[in-house]
């Protein structure tokens, strides 16, 4: 099967890299100097399908790993019988490193075999070329990004999720307790203090939970687990506060964001 890989070390921790990666533009960026174009949501988790076209040619690129090592995306029902996009990430001493490898099978033949080597291995250059300057600049930009903690309450085996009021587009969907960090705040003090506002109750922070999701050009959002010390959660400025279980976890309606880390929210439940 031939496959093209690219190595790029990039200048930034590995979580930050790894958020850049979970852009869904990013993707989108790697095939636009092929004229193509891809539509799916703003950031890729696990499952989705992204639509889109290269020239003439209509394809459909499902997700198939996006977390803290990378992300995979295969082409399905396109018109090679495989197609694939893996970015790994390692940690250097020196920064992040990206190995992005293209894999496809051609469809055979001594037509497939030229298409092969005039038109795929072009292609899969283009595409990692542009993926790898993608990354790098991606990367920078979520270095100076702000950051919007949220706290997985876990209690009995349930987690508490909380469903927005507002803006109307997010309103009804559902997220973390949790919100902006301060200047000059650190991120598990920003816990405490929005659980305090939010649920009015006291928690105290522990460790990362899944990885760090781009929200926009300038935040980024970040999740910690948190247990509960005093208290008992209600909504504040919210519509409604839910413990949820395991099973419950695939089906509810998360913001975008928050859906990237629903397999790590698993994990934390087990
Ligand atoms: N707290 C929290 N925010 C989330 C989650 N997922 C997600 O996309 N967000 C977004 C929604 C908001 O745009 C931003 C949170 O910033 P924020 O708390 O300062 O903003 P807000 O709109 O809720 O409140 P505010 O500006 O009225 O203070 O992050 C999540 O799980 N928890």
């Amino acid at each position: 099967m031939p496959e093209l890989r690219a190595t790029t070390l990039v200048d930034a921790p590995l979580r930050t890299v790894a958020a850049a990666l979970l852009d869904a533009r990013l993707l989108a960026r790697s095939i636009r100097g092929l004229g193509g174009r891809l539509a799916g949501g703003p950031v890729l988790h696990a499952g989705l399908e992204l639509t889109g076209s290269v020239g003439p040619v209509a394809g459909t690129l499902l997700v198939t790993r996006a977390d803290t090592t990378g992300v995979s995306a295969e082409l399905v029902g396109g018109p090679l019988p495989r197609f694939v996009l893996l970015t790994d990430l390692l940690h250097t001493g020196g920064g992040t490193m990206v190995v992005d490898s293209v894999e496809w099978t051609s469809p055979g033949g001594p037509l497939g075999r030229f298409a092969d080597v005039i038109v795929g291995r072009g292609l899969a250059l283009r595409v990692l070329e542009a993926r790898a300057s993608a990354v790098a600049s991606r990367s920078r930009e979520l270095l100076s990004a702000r950051v919007v903690v949220g706290a997985a309450i876990v209690r009995d085996g349930l987690l508490l999720a909380q469903q927005r009021s507002y803006p109307a587009e997010a309103a009804g969907k559902w997220e973390l307790p949790g919100g902006r960090v301060e200047a000059g705040e650190s991120d598990a003090d920003a816990v405490v203090r929005e659980c305090a506002e939010e649920l009015g109750v006291t928690v105290v922070a522990g460790d990362q939970v899944g990885p760090d999701v781009p929200l926009r050009q300038d935040l980024l959002l970040r999740i910690y687990r948190a247990d509960l010390v005093s208290g008992e959660p209600a909504a504040h400025d919210h519509r409604d506060v839910r413990w949820v279980g395991a099973a419950e976890l695939d089906a509810l309606d998360w913001l975008p964001a928050d859906r990237v880390l629903v397999p790590a929210l698993h994990d934390l439940l087990g």
